[in-house]
């Protein structure tokens, strides 16, 4: 009779060294704690619970079989590394993922050295592990370099640069296809097709046949195309054809949740070969945890939930969600004019495009995790006529810019830019925070870039954004619900580069870019309280600029702010530069452009981080007072 091992194992494992320690055959025991202390510690903080449930197995077999950190481990997006950060000495802060000052959603270096390779952007893994494995041959290192890439991330053109790269460098890079067959929603293209194909045509390779591989395996070191030839002789090749093209030695399919198959797999290829080597092996996102197994979405991301019944908590909205916003007016706009159709980069839910995608299905694209292809596959639609409308987040659409400039921008093409997650986003922190967006875009002749102040506005910008056909237009808004202003039952055209005043005074004027315009507003209420007759002014436009607005708001106040949820470079920057331009700094107005601070702003509740920032109504009181040279008025930080 074999003994039990003592329970909790988990408590006796706090770093790799210690799992190192453990027999084989307690591991599934080790699997069953990393699941349950990890959908405990998420139920208490939301956050990426589906896609690390699928790979605890693996997860304990890498860190079994080699010698992380000094062997490099680095996951693709990084938002399936709970059980690593349980497992790398960070189980004792796992309930503050996520948290403010808590530990990051995603794998980072600074927070510890078994994160050799920050990430939280999707297709970067390949790159960053031949680069390391580059560096460890170039050192004469012998290190082991290990890239764990999703099948929804496999989508993405830098993993086939990367692939293609390691295939002519002849590298030791060990890259885990870790193919669950979904990404965010069930994923697209012909690729996914691909390795279903792989998965499907035939069952796992059984153990029995695992060895014959890796027996060829040993092999190969000798000479790749011959071992290759008598493989494919012999039958032992079960497909994985493109990625053995590409010259890589590939094994599996394998089952990612059975021991049995991870460890003699990862051993041998520990042990044995050279050249960069692809492990495909299919796991189940979600595993073990039946409301997120049962669930259309495998938990992806979820809000905090309830452990026994898994459902999750949900704030009561006080409105809705610009994203909904987003989506209908899409779809309303999309039944008057058939020219419109939809793009999504694999986020068809985030973006609210899965809307337009249920009522016209055909005029709906999802092109999986390709930001750069998403919009020059746009441009071509554009080209022919069509008035795509590329819905990305702000932040992925960071991946795409040279396309935006050169397939988009330079040939004038009247593609749409719907960008959500524009500002802070709270608990991705500072990797998903659309920052940058009017800053890259408002530098682009031609471009018109536009921010939405509330969801009516939203809805007035998509239908402006369907109307404009002389060249690519852009109009931003936030993650989350919206003010709470009543919806028009249409959106009108609004003038292109045309502001509007929303509340008139005659000392201090506030000139909003986005969502800061409610904080403004307030603002505005304790400047006014205070004797400072204050004007706020909804932009609306950072290109092109409205410069009658802007020059009204010159020369009849004292103090002149620019307000955006965005870096320096954008909105305020292009105002500062038409003042100066126009001499309207000239003659004694003080001008106080506020922004998003030139640091990586850490995760928090958006509220929070922009308290931080100072860009709330306090600082925008602070603000003012300071550039009066008056004290404040006792009002919270404005104080
Ligand atoms: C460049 C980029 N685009 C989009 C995303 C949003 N995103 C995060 S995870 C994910 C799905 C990834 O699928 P897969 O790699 O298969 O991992 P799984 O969640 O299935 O484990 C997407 C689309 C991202 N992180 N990066
Ligand atoms: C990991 C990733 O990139 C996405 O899952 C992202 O976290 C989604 O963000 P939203 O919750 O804002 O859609
Ligand atoms: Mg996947």
């Amino acid at each position: 009779m074999t003994s039990l091992p003592q329970t909790p194992l988990l408590d006796a494992v706090k770093f790799p060294a210690d799992l190192r320690m453990i027999e084989d055959r307690d591991l599934p025991q080790l699997a069953r704690e990393v699941r349950d202390e990890m959908i405990d510690a998420v139920s208490k903080t939301g956050g990426h619970l589906g896609a690390g449930l699928g790979v605890v197995e693996l997860t304990i077999a890498i860190h079994k079989v080699f010698n992380t950190p000094d062997d490099r481990l680095i996951f693709d997006v990084g938002h399936q590394c709970y059980p690593h950060k349980i497992l790398t000495g960070r189980r004792d802060r796992i309930r503050t993922l996520r948290q403010e000052n808590g530990l990051s959603g995603f794998t980072r270096r600074a927070e510890s050295d078994y994160d050799p390779f920050g990430a939280a952007h999707s297709s970067t893994s390949i790159s960053a592990g031949l680069g390391m494995a580059v560096a460890a041959d170039l050192s004469g290192s012998k290190r082991h370099v290990i890239a764990v890439i999703g099948d929804g991330a496999m989508s993405a053109g830098m993993a086939y640069e990367a692939l293609n790269n390691a295939g002519a460098l002849d590298a030791r890079l060990i890259v885990i296809l870790n193919d669950n067959d979904m990404s965010i929603a069930p994923p697209t293209g012909a690729m996914s097709a691909y390795l279903a194909r792989l998965a499907s045509g035939r069952t796992y390779m059984g153990v029995r046949e695992i060895g014959k591989k890796l027996t060829a395996y040993l092999g190969k070191g000798f000479d790749r195309a011959i071992t290759r030839a008598v493989e494919h002789a012999r039958g032992y090749v079960t497909g994985g054809t493109m990625f053995e093209e590409m010259g890589f030695y590939h094994i599996g399919p394998i089952d990612g949740h059975s021991f049995e198959h991870l460890l003699p797999v990862l051993r041998n290829v520990r042990d044995n070969g050279q050249g960069p080597v692809l492990i495909h092996v299919c796991t189940q996102k979600g595993k073990g945890y039946p409301p997120a197994e049962a669930a259309a979405d495998k938990y992806h991301g979820v809000n905090k939930f309830d452990v026994i019944t898994g459902t999750q908590a949900k704030a009561k909205p006080n409105a809705p969600s610009y994203t909904s916003v987003f989506g209908e007016s899409l779809v309303q706009e999309a039944r008057f004019d058939e020219k419109i159709v939809g793009i999504t980069a694999a986020m068809p839910n985030g973006t609210g495009i899965d809307k337009l995608a249920e009522v016209f299905p055909s005029r709906t694209f999802d092109v999986g995790i390709a930001e750069q292809h998403a919009v020059t596959f746009a441009a071509g639609l554009a080209a022919e006529g069509f008035k795509p409308f590329c819905a990305l987040y702000s932040t992925f659409l960071q991946r795409g810019y040279d396309q935006v400039v050169h397939d988009v921008a330079i040939q004038g093409l009247p593609v749409r830019f719907p960008i959500d997650r524009a500002g802070f986003v709270g608990a991705d922190g500072p990797t998903h925070a659309g920052s940058f967006d009017t800053t890259f875009l408002a530098t682009l002749p031609g471009m018109v870039v536009m921010a939405a102040a509330d969801e009516a506005e939203l809805k007035h910008m998509v239908r402006t954004a369907a109307a404009y056909d002389e060249g690519p237009i852009s109009f931003r808004y936030p993650r989350g619900e919206g003010v709470g202003v009543e919806l028009p039952e249409r959106g009108q055209i609004l003038e292109i580069g045309k502001g509007r005043i929303v509340k008139e005074g005659s000392k201090v004027a506030l000139l909003s870019f986005g969502t800061r315009l409610k904080d403004c507003l307030l603002a505005a209420e304790d400047l006014d309280a205070a004797g400072l007759s204050t004007t706020v002014a909804d932009a609306r436009f950072a290109k092109p600029l409205d410069h009658d607005l802007i020059r009204q708001l010159a020369r009849h106040h004292d103090v002149l702010i620019t307000i955006e949820e965005g870096a320096l470079g954008g909105f305020g920057a292009h105002v500062l530069h038409f003042l100066a331009t126009e001499g309207l700094l000239d003659q004694g107005l003080k001008v106080r452009p506020m922004v998003l601070p030139d640091v990586w702003m850490e995760q928090a509740s958006p509220d929070a981080m922009y308290a931080k920032a100072g860009l709330d109504r306090a600082g925008i009181v602070t603000t003012v007072f300071n550039a009066l040279g008056q004290k404040g008025l006792g009002l919270g930080a404005a104080g």
